[in-house]
């Protein structure tokens, strides 16, 4: 009912509607679905409405002209299984709640001023990903470059979160971490009919809850644990006057009601933000550093000429800190083209309007409707981007077609941290980390495929993030002093 027709979209089946269109690598299928239909595309999924926006003006629309209605995000059960009934930052619906556990997320943990303060910890944990790889370059093994880094970042999250490294070595319990982490964004990202068709929830068809909730207990056994420590430490950290994100949080809680939201968190919400920075703030990172790493050693050229430009700017007798990555606008854009072609969140994550809206570009989007924005399609737009499949950091440089373009939401041409009010959390965190990340790795190492495996599986697995469908193995050798190693 209502003024005005709904975007264009197709047709769908009786009781899944456009569900089974989708396909299994949905952001691809969706991008296909909408150079049929339009950047600005309705489909009916079951019961639910979504509407896809694929271009950057229609990411704008969504994300800025209305983007305080499209904040919220859709109750699907898939999601309420895994974030504590959605008590945590990414899946609660806007409102003050959510305000107040952005806010402190920022002001302690994620805010520019909070960024720089624990950059000894990225500092230290980088020393430790020289020398683990350093120890693998010695012994003539290949680096399996997710693992590496996602045992590095979510040691890096624990550290300020609860002030302890997860992980001591890469090993058993890293890879079960990462099997977790890659379980959770799989699951979580499927188009799960039990979300979309809620009579037929019960019966969890595809068997995704089940194994949802399996690996929320193992995580929650994780986060529950490292709670405890951290409330068997306390008393030291005060003595030391050194306060981590968890101390700052119970911190707030003591005091009461937030002056501006009026509300406090609960001791589940800060089990639901630890979970958040633990599956928000390390794959995420990991697959862009992963891919970006994957097209460079499919384009030797670009390899050598970000290494270049590191030896030129901190030579080889010494590592990288983060102070001189302002002086790699080369690294900068290399970063910045993995992140156009291989956002690690192609759908980013739904949002979800409870009211309707009568004039989206002259179609009316009907109330309680899902948006998903896809990022991995506006990427590789062919009327944005000049030969969009193309690895091509040069368009970000001084007098490349791009060189205006950052990815940190201002720019709807490249969002891969999304944009408006529920853009990344950890953009600014994002972004050094891959920065920083990417750096010391092509600095410190050459790099090449192992013997045997020169023919680089480019492909995608799908889910709410999108890693390398077989994880990126490669054979380094130190090109540093040795005592940038130590
Ligand atoms: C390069 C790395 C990263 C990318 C590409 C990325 C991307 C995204 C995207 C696309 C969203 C959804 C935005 C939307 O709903 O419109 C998001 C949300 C979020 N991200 Fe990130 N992210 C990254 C790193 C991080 C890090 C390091 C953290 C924290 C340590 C983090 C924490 C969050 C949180 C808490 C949200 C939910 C925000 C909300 O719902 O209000 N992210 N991220």
């Amino acid at each position: 009912r209502g003024r005005g027709r709904l975007p264009p979209g197709p047709p769908g089946l009786p009781i899944l509607g456009a569900l089974p269109l989708v396909g299994p690598a949905p952001h691809a299928g969706l991008a296909a679905l909408a150079r049929r239909y339009g950047p600005i595309m309705y489909l009916r999924m079951g019961t639910a409405g979504v509407v896809v926006a694929s271009s950057p003006a229609a990411a704008r629309t969504f994300l800025k002209a209305l983007d305080a209605r499209y904040a919220n995000r859709p109750a699907v059960a898939s999601a309420a299984d895994i974030t504590y009934g959605c008590q945590n930052m990414v899946f609660a619906n806007y409102g003050p709640r959510w305000k107040l556990m952005r806010k402190l997320a920022s002001v302690h943990l994620l805010g520019a001023r909070a960024l720089a303060d624990w950059a000894c910890v990225r500092r230290e944990e980088a020393g430790y990903l020289l020398r683990g790889v350093a120890e693998a370059a010695a012994a003539g093994r290949p680096v399996v470059v997710p693992e590496v880094l996602v045992c590095a970042l979510a040691n890096i999250v624990g550290q300020i979160t609860v002030s302890r490294r997860v992980f001591d070595a890469q090993g058993d319990e890293s890879n079960s971490y990462k099997d977790m982490i890659v379980s959770l964004l799989t699951g979580a990202g499927l188009f799960n009919i039990s979300d979309f068709v809620p009579a037929l929830a019960r019966l969890d068809l595809q068997g995704v809850q089940a194994k949802l909730r399996r690996i929320h207990c193992q995580f929650d056994g994780l986060i529950t644990k490292l709670l405890a420590e951290h409330a068997a430490t306390a008393a030291d950290r005060a003595r030391r006057g050194r306060q981590d994100f968890v101390d700052r949080l119970r911190a707030s809680m003591d005091a009461g009601a937030d002056d501006e939201s009026g509300e406090t968190i609960t001791e589940v919400n800060i089990k639901g933000l630890i979970f958040d920075m633990f599956t928000a703030g390390t794959d995420t990172s990991s697959i862009i550093v992963e891919w970006a790493m994957a097209e460079m050693l499919k384009n030797p050229s670009v390899m050598a000429r970000a290494q270049e430009e590191l030896d030129r700017v901190v030579g080889r007798g010494r590592r990288l800190e983060e102070s001189d990555l302002p002086a790699l606008p080369y690294l900068q854009a290399v970063c910045k083209e993995a992140m156009r072609l291989h956002p690690s969140t192609p759908l980013s994550l739904p949002h979800f309007s409870f009211d309707a809206c009568d004039d989206v570009e002259g179609y009316r989007v009907p109330a309680n409707t899902r948006l998903l924005v896809n990022i991995w399609a506006i990427g590789r737009d062919p009327a944005t981007w000049e030969a969009p499949l193309e690895f091509r950091p040069e368009r970000f440089l001084p007098g490349g077609a791009a060189e205006k373009v950052d990815p940190l939401g201002n720019y709807f041409e490249l969002i891969p941290f999304g944009a408006g009010r529920r853009i990344c959390a950890g953009k600014l965190a994002g972004m050094v980390f891959v920065q920083y990340f990417l750096g010391t790795l092509l600095h410190a190492f050459e790099w090449r495929l192992p013997d045997g495996e020169e023919k680089l599986d480019m492909g995608e697995t799908f889910g709410l993030a999108l890693p390398k469908a077989v994880p990126l193995r490669a054979v380094v050798t130190p090109r540093l002093v040795p005592e940038a190693y130590a």
